[in-house]
C-alpha cells in the first residue's frame, strides 16, 4: 500500500466536534519536559488532562478515565513500573490507550521497554519517522528525539506496524501518514515552527489519544488529531513573531479552530 487517501474536511470537523463534545478524561503518564504544555493543549482542545503518576494509584485511575496516554520521553526504572500497571489496567478495563515512542531506536532501554509493551495492544501509536522505523524493527532511530528520516520514508514501516499490533500508527511530519495497515490516510499540513517548541509531538500524541475515546473510527479519528495540530500550527505561525508567541498562539488557535477554517485548509 502506497497511495495515501487526503483526509477531508468534512470527516476532521465531525471528529473534532466529537472530541469537544466529549471532554474526553485523559490519563496522562508522559515525560517531564512536556507535562503543563501537554495539559494545557488538551485543555485548549476541550478535553480533561489528569497526569496521575503514582504506582499506588495509576491502575485504579487508568480503569475509570476515557483513554489512556503513554509516552516514554523520559523513561526511568520507577515510571515503567507504573505505565506497565497503568496498561495493564487498561487494557482489562477496556480503556484505549495511546504509545508516543520517544527516541526509540536511539537508546535501548526504552526501546526493549516499548516492544513490551506492544503486548497490551494499544489502540494508537503516534511518533516520528525514525521512531516508527525503529518500533517496526526496520531501523536504529534518529538523533535523540529528533527524526532524522521524512515520514514518506516510514510509511511501509507504519502499515506494517499497525498490522503486526492492531494499532492505527500516525507517522508525523511535512506530511503526516496515519493507516490501520488497510487504510492509509495522509495530512499535508503544518509548519515548521512545530519543531522549534518541545512537545508538540507529545501533546498531539496525547490528542491522538484523546481523539480514541469512544471512537467509531479509530482511522480518522487519529488522523483528525494530526490535521487539528497542524492546522493550528499554520494559524499560529501566521501571528508568531518567533518559537515563544508561536507556542502562545498555537493554543488559541487548538482552541478556536473552526469548520470554515478546516474547509479552507483541506480537501472537500
Ligand atoms: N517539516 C515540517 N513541516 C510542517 N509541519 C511539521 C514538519 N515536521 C513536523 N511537523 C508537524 O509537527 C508536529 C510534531 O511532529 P514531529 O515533529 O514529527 O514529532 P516529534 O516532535 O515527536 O518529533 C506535527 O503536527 C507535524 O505535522
Ligand atoms: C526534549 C525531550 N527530551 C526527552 S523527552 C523530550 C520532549 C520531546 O518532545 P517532542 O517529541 O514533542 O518534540
Ligand atoms: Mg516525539
Amino acid at each position: 500500500m502506497s497511495e495515501s487517501t487526503p483526509l477531508t474536511s468534512s470527516r476532521a470537523a465531525h471528529e473534532i466536534a466529537r472530541v469537544r463534545a466529549a471532554a474526553p478524561l485523559v490519563h496522562c503518564l508522559t515525560n517531564s519536559v512536556v507535562t503543563p504544555f501537554t495539559a494545557n493543549v488538551l485543555l485548549a482542545c476541550g478535553c480533561a488532562p489528569a497526569m496521575v503518576v503514582a504506582r499506588e494509584e495509576v491502575a485504579a485511575f487508568a480503569a475509570v478515565a476515557s483513554t489512556l496516554s503513554v509516552n516514554v520521553g523520559t523513561l526511568d526504572s520507577h515510571q515503567a513500573e507504573a505505565i506497565l500497571l497503568a496498561v495493564r489496567a487498561a487494557a482489562e478495563a477496556g480503556t484505549p490507550w495511546t504509545l508516543d515512542p520517544v527516541a526509540v531506536g536511539a537508546l535501548a532501554y526504552r526501546t526493549a521497554f516499548s516492544h513490551e509493551l506492544l503486548a497490551f495492544a494499544p489502540a494508537a501509536i503516534r511518533g516520528n519517522a525514525s521512531e516508527i522505523i525503529a518500533l517496526a524493527g526496520l531501523g536504529h532511530g534518529g538523533r535523540g528525539v529528533d527524526s532524522t528520516a521524512g515520514s514518506d520514508e516510514a510509511v511501509s514501516a507504519a502499515v506494517a506496524l499497525a498490522r503486526r499490533t492492531g494499532a492505527v500508527v500516525a507517522v508525523t511530519g511535512a506530511t503526516d501518514y496515519i493507516t490501520d495497515g488497510e487504510r492509509l490516510l495522509s495530512v499535508a499540513n503544518g509548519h515548521p515552527l512545530l519543531q522549534r517548541v518541545t512537545g508538540t509531538g507529545c501533546s498531539l500524541s496525547a490528542l491522538v489519544a484523546a481523539s480514541m475515546a469512544g471512537a467509531p473510527d479509530r482511522l480518522h479519528a487519529a488522523a483528525s488529531a494530526c490535521a487539528w495540530m497542524a492546522i493550528a500550527g499554520e494559524q499560529a505561525a501566521e501571528q508568531a513573531a518567533g518559537p515563544g508567541s508561536f507556542a502562545v498562539a498555537l493554543l488559541d488557535a487548538l482552541a478556536g479552530l473552526d469548520a470554515p477554517t478546516l474547509e479552507r485548509r483541506l480537501p472537500a
